[in-house]
């Protein structure tokens, strides 16, 4: 589902790589903690996913693609089956909860009779039934997370990206988010989870994919955060 081949990305004006010749494989369905010292290049390895960084050299395919030999203007489509969620919600706070779900769909043009019976779907899989006509700003931090998880899932993208979705949260808050997020990858969805929470990587026993400085240290599966080498 998600291929790195010898991925160096180098930013301009710095003299080390961000990433330094990763190669990896994630499948189709897989769950996998992406891990490393802050400034180790796991929010680099995200962006590349997205397209929103070019490799410098290496190669990296989403779903079959070259998403680097992809013409721009079919970057959007690729991106719709890419849910992301990240550390700051990111919630459109003029907009009800319901609201931010279902814009996720009106901006790919889909029908407003799927979005009437979607949205409530959603939110309920998410633990929010009843409470789509809250604004962002009426809810916990968790549950502003289970918003968040709703808009990037609504589409039913095959990619999920996470980027430290429990780094606001408290422990017992980002457990829930957790059983959300391991539900959301029973369905079939791939879950790529950047993280420093050592609690919750030790405790969910997933793949584990280490950087440091860029470089893959460690790809381990049924992996725990921290790792006697
Ligand atoms: N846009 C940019 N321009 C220049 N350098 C960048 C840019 N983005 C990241 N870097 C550098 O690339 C390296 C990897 O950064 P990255 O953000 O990928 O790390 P990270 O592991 O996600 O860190 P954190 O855990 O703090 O989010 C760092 O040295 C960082 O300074």
């Amino acid at each position: 589902m998600i291929r790195f081949e010898k991925v160096v990305k180098t930013y301009p004006g710095q003299d080390h790589s961000a990433l330094d010749n990763v190669t990896a494989d994630i499948e189709k369905g897989e769950f996998v903690f992406l891990v490393g010292t802050s400034g180790s290049g796991k929010s680099t390895f995200l962006r590349l996913v997205l397209r929103e960084a070019r490799p410098t050299s290496g190669r990296v395919y989403v779903a079959g693609k070259e998403i680097n030999r992809l013409a721009s203007w079919k970057v959007p489509r690729m991106r719709r089956q890419i849910g992301t969620v990240f550390q700051d919600f990111r919630l459109l706070n003029n907009k009800t909860v319901s609201e931010n779900v279902a814009f996720a769909l009106q901006v790919i043009g889909r029908s407003r009779s799927e979005i009437t019976k979607v949205v409530p779907e959603t939110l309920e899989l998410v633990g929010l039934d009843g409470k789509g006509d809250r604004m962002p700003d009426e809810l916990s931090g968790g549950e502003q997370q289970r918003v968040a998880i709703a808009r990037a899932f609504v589409n039913r993208p095959q990619i999920l990206i996470a980027d430290e979705p429990t780094g606001n949260l408290d422990p017992a808050t980002s457990v829930g988010i957790m059983k959300l997020l391991d539900r959301i990858n029973r369905t079939g969805t791939t879950v790529v989870m950047a993280t420093h929470d050592a609690g919750i990587v030790d405790q969910m026993r997933k793949r584990v994919i280490e950087l440091e400085h860029g470089r893959l240290v460690r790809d381990q599966a049924e992996g725990v955060y921290g790792f006697q080498h």
